[in-house]
C-alpha cells in the first residue's frame, strides 16, 4: 500500500523497522538493518492498520428491539436516533467517556489505529458540544453531526438555524469535520445546503451521509461542495457515479498524486443490519471512483466496529478483490480524511499505508496472507496491532 510502490504491492519476505513513530525502513527481511527489539512475525501477512473513517460512538442505550423488529420485517427509519438522543442526554460524562473509550478499543483490538466518530446524539447546543469535547479527547478525528435529525418538537428551519449558529459555534474547538444526514425524515436538501455552507464558512472539512434509503440529493450536494466523502450511497443514478468520477479527474489512483476527490464510503455492516442493497462499491471503482470501507458502528443501523468483517463482506458480495477491499479499508478511509499524505510533514504522518515516513500503524494476521480474511470469515485473525509504533494488542 505505498502508493510508490504500485497501490497494492505485496512484499515477501519482507521486515518492517519502526523509529517511535514511524516507519524507517521497508526492505527484505534479509537486509534489514539491527533494532533495539524485533517480533519475528513467522511468515504471516502484515496489513496497515484499518482506518475507519465513519463511526458514530459517542452514544448510550440500547436498540436491540429495534433491530429486532427489522428482521421481522420492519423498514430503518431515520426517526430511531431519537430513542438514542434520549439515553445519551441522561448519561454522564463519566459513563460516555467509559464507553466510548471501551469501542475504542475493541475497534484497535480488531486492527482499527485511526478511528473517525461523530457527534448526532446530542441535538442540543450543550449535548452536542459536550459530545464533541468528549470525543476529541480519545479518537483520532471527530465530525460534527448536529444535523442528524430535528429533535421532536423542535420547527425544521429554526433547528437548522440552530445548527449553523450556536451549535456549530459551540463545538468548534472540538471537531475538524461536518456532516449531514441528507435524506428522507432528516434534513432536506436545501437545509442540507445551509449546514454545509455555514460549516465551510467555519472551515471545517465535510462530508454528508447520502443516498442511504433512497435516490436524493446528497451525493450532488457533496460533489458541488467539494466533500472529501458521500457516505451510504446505496441508491445512486449513473449521473451520481458520473459527477464522484468527475472529482477525480485530476488523481492518479496508482501513485496517489493529483488532487484529491469526493470518496464514496461504503458501509457493508450497517446495509446488512437495515436490509438496504450493498453499495455498489464495484460500479463506482470501474467508474475511476475512490472507495472507503467503514464500520459506521452506532447503536441504530451497524453495531459493530469489525473492519474485518466488512472487508470479507466486500470481497464475498460486493464483488471486491482482496487488493481492492483493503484498499478501500485502509488508504482509502486516509483519503476520506485526508490523512493519506504527509511524510514527516510538520509531526503530522500519512496513516493507512505502510511507507518510509509514515505512522507506524499496522497490524499483524494469524494467517499466510490477506485472503484469509475474506477466506476464513468471522475467525479471529487479528494477532497484534501497533499503532504509531506501540503494541496494543499481544497475540
Ligand atoms: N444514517 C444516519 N445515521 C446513522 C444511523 C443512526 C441511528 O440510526 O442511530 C447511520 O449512519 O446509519
Ligand atoms: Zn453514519
Amino acid at each position: 500500500m505505498d502508493p510508490a510502490r504500485g497501490s497494492d504491492a505485496v512484499l515477501a519476505d519482507a521486515a518492517v523497522v519502526f523509529d517511535g513513530e514511524r516507519i524507517a525502513w521497508i526492505g527484505p527481511a534479509a537486509e534489514a538493518p539491527a533494532a533495539d527489539e524485533m517480533h519475528d512475525a513467522g511468515g504471516r501477512a502484515m496489513l496497515p492498520g484499518w482506518v475507519d473513517s465513519h463511526t458514530h460512538l459517542v452514544f448510550a442505550g440500547d436498540r436491540s428491539a429495534e433491530f429486532e423488529a427489522r428482521m421481522a420485517g420492519e423498514p430503518y427509519a431515520a426517526g430511531g436516533i431519537a430513542v438514542t438522543t434520549e439515553a445519551t442526554r441522561a448519561a454522564g460524562d463519566y459513563d460516555l467517556t467509559r464507553m466510548l473509550l471501551a469501542r475504542q478499543a475493541e475497534a484497535a483490538a480488531g486492527g482499527t489505529t485511526w478511528l473517525e466518530t461523530k457527534t448526532g446524539y446530542g441535538l442540543d447546543v450543550e449535548q452536542e458540544a459536550r459530545s464533541a469535547r468528549i470525543a476529541s479527547t480519545v479518537v483520532d478525528d471527530v465530525t460534527f453531526l448536529g444535523a442528524h435529525l430535528v429533535p421532536a418538537g423542535s420547527d425544521p428551519e429554526e433547528y437548522t438555524d440552530l445548527v449553523c449558529g450556536p451549535m456549530l459555534a459551540a463545538v468548534r474547538p472540538y471537531v475538524q469535520w461536518a456532516d449531514v444526514f441528507c435524506e428522507r425524515g432528516a434534513f432536506t436538501e436545501e437545509q442540507s445546503r445551509r449546514v454545509l455552507t455555514a460549516c465551510r464558512d467555519a472551515g471545517l472539512g465535510l462530508r454528508v451521509h447520502g443516498n442511504q434509503l433512497g435516490p436524493g440529493a446528497g451525493v450532488r450536494l457533496a460533489v458541488e461542495f467539494g466533500a472529501a466523502s458521500v457516505d451510504h450511497v446505496n441508491y445512486l443514478a449513473d449521473s451520481d457515479v458520473e459527477a464522484l468520477a468527475g472529482t477525480w479527474r485530476d488523481w492518479d489512483a496508482q501513485t496517489g498524486s493529483g488532487q484529491p476527490g469526493t470518496v464514496a464510503t461504503c458501509l457493508p455492516a450497517c446495509d446488512l443490519s437495515t436490509r438496504q442493497p450493498l453499495a455498489p462499491a464495484r460500479r463506482l471503482l470501474d467508474a475511476g471512483v475512490e472507495v472507503a470501507l467503514a464500520s459506521n458502528c452506532n447503536p441504530g443501523t451497524s453495531y459493530t466496529s469489525s473492519m474485518n468483517f466488512c472487508v470479507a463482506t466486500a470481497v464475498l458480495q460486493m464483488e471486491l478483490s482482496v487488493a481492492e477491499a483493503l484498499r478501500a479499508a485502509t488508504y482509502g478511509g486516509a483519503l476520506a480524511l485526508r490523512r493519506h499524505a504527509g511524510v514527516d510533514e510538520d509531526g503530522k504522518r500519512a496513516v493507512g499505508s505502510i511507507a518510509v515516513g509514515h505512522r507506524a500503524d499496522v497490524q499483524l494476521l494469524n494467517a499466510p496472507s490477506a485472503a484469509h480474511l475474506a477466506y476464513r470469515p468471522g475467525m479471529p485473525l487479528t494477532a497484534a496491532v501497533w499503532r504509531a509504533g506501540d503494541r496494543i494488542r499481544k497475540t
